[in-house]
């Protein structure tokens, strides 16, 4: 039985990665195969004719889901009564830059936008920010939109744990839904820890630590955290363009499984409020393991980190520090 619709705003729309993204949340991947959506779609006025195109092609698909589709440039729109949202609208970084390179640029973006969620949106609205650099951005979002409580707001990590889940089923030579719970520590930017010392592999019809499968542990703390930590950079050198299939496709597995949920035995990774869990700093958005019930995620606690682990969270965590102190700055809060 289809269900009544729900509204879904997508930001930067006319952009790279929407153009993947909007298709997957539109035939059912993120919401349910029952959920009924209306689509709003928000952009900056000079890009309202390209934005045309793509609700043309979104009409095009003939998409049983999809009821409506509304493209605007003014924010009242796009976040009018929304459960869902996905801020992807932002300057995306060139080759030789970083990605908190991109504050001063986009930072207020997400200034304006908590504000509006704040006044416009549903109280229990669901956000993702993917617009770099990420989870600075959802800490000012948040810190904007003062009535809907702060676990509603989210920074992608996600791409990095599907690459690195990736790097880790290459490496040992199974499909990749053989390889579970690799944790993304911290922040979305090259002080990111990918961590396979939890993660767990199915080899031979047998669950393994990942440490046993993959048995080459200065591979895992050499060349999978530095490969993880620079695929955006890698994909930018090779594309002349940052990622944004593989963007939307992880954009479109966090949100799925906020909405809908973890099984209790694994774990997924997204950028959330810090309580200071595992010694990060409070009141950061870093990234954590998570599992998600009814809609709400809870980091998994009880982990052991080692002294290896200890020291990148920490370098991560000062960086998020340092990030928050610059966005700060900028926006003069
Ligand atoms: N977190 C992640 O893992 C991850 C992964 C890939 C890309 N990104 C980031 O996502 C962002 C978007 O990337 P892209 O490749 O789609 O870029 P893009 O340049 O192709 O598209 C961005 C779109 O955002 C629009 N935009 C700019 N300001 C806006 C505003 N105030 N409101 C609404 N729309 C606005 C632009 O007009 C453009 O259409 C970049 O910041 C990029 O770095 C993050
Ligand atoms: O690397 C970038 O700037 C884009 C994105 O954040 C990525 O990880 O691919």
């Amino acid at each position: 039985m289809p269900q009544e619709p729900i509204h879904v705003v997508v930001t930067g729309a006319a952009g790279q990665i929407a153009y993947s993204l909007l298709y997957m949340i539109a035939k059912g991947d993120v919401f349910g195969p029952n959920q009924t959506l209306v689509l709003r779609l928000l952009d900056i006025p000079p890009m309202m004719g390209v934005l045309e195109g793509v609700v043309m092609e979104l009409a095009d698909c003939a998409l049983p889901l999809l009821r409506e589709v509304i493209p605007t440039a003014d924010p009242v729109v796009a976040f009018k009564d929304v459960s869902a949202a996905f801020l992807v609208g932002a300057m995306p970084r060139k080759e030789g830059m970083e990605r908190k390179d991109l504050l001063a640029a986009n930072v207020k973006i997400f200034k304006v936008q908590g504000e509006a969620l704040d006044k416009h949106a549903k109280k229990d609205v669901k956000v993702l920010v993917v617009g770099n650099p990420a989870n600075t951005n959802a800490l000012i979002c948040s810190k904007y939109a003062p009535s809907i409580p702060k676990e509603n707001f989210t920074a992608m990590t996600r791409l990095d744990q599907n690459r690195a889940q990736a790097q880790i089923a290459a490496k040992v030579g199974v499909p990749i839904e053989n390889v579970s719970n690799v944790i993304i520590w911290g922040n979305h930017s090259s002080t990111q820890f990918p961590d396979a010392s939890h993660a767990v592999v199915v080899v031979d019809n047998k669950s393994v630590p990942a440490v046993e499968a993959v048995k080459d542990g200065e591979w895992l703390r050499n060349v999978f955290v530095s490969t993880v930590q620079k695929r955006g950079a890698a994909v930018i050198a090779a594309r002349k363009m940052s990622s944004a299939m593989s963007a939307a496709k992880a954009a479109a597995d966090h949100m799925r499984d906020w909405f809908l949920g973890t099984p209790d035995n694994k774990f997924v990774s997204m950028g959330v409020l810090s309580d200071g869990s595992y010694g990060a700093p409070k009141d950061v958005v870093f990234s954590f393991p998570v599992n998600i019930k009814n809609g709400k995620w809870q980091i998994v606690q009880g982990l052991q980190n080692d002294d290896f682990a200890k020291g990148l969270l920490a370098l991560t965590g000062k960086e998020l520090e340092e990030e928050r102190a610059d966005a700060i700055s900028i926006i003069g809060a």
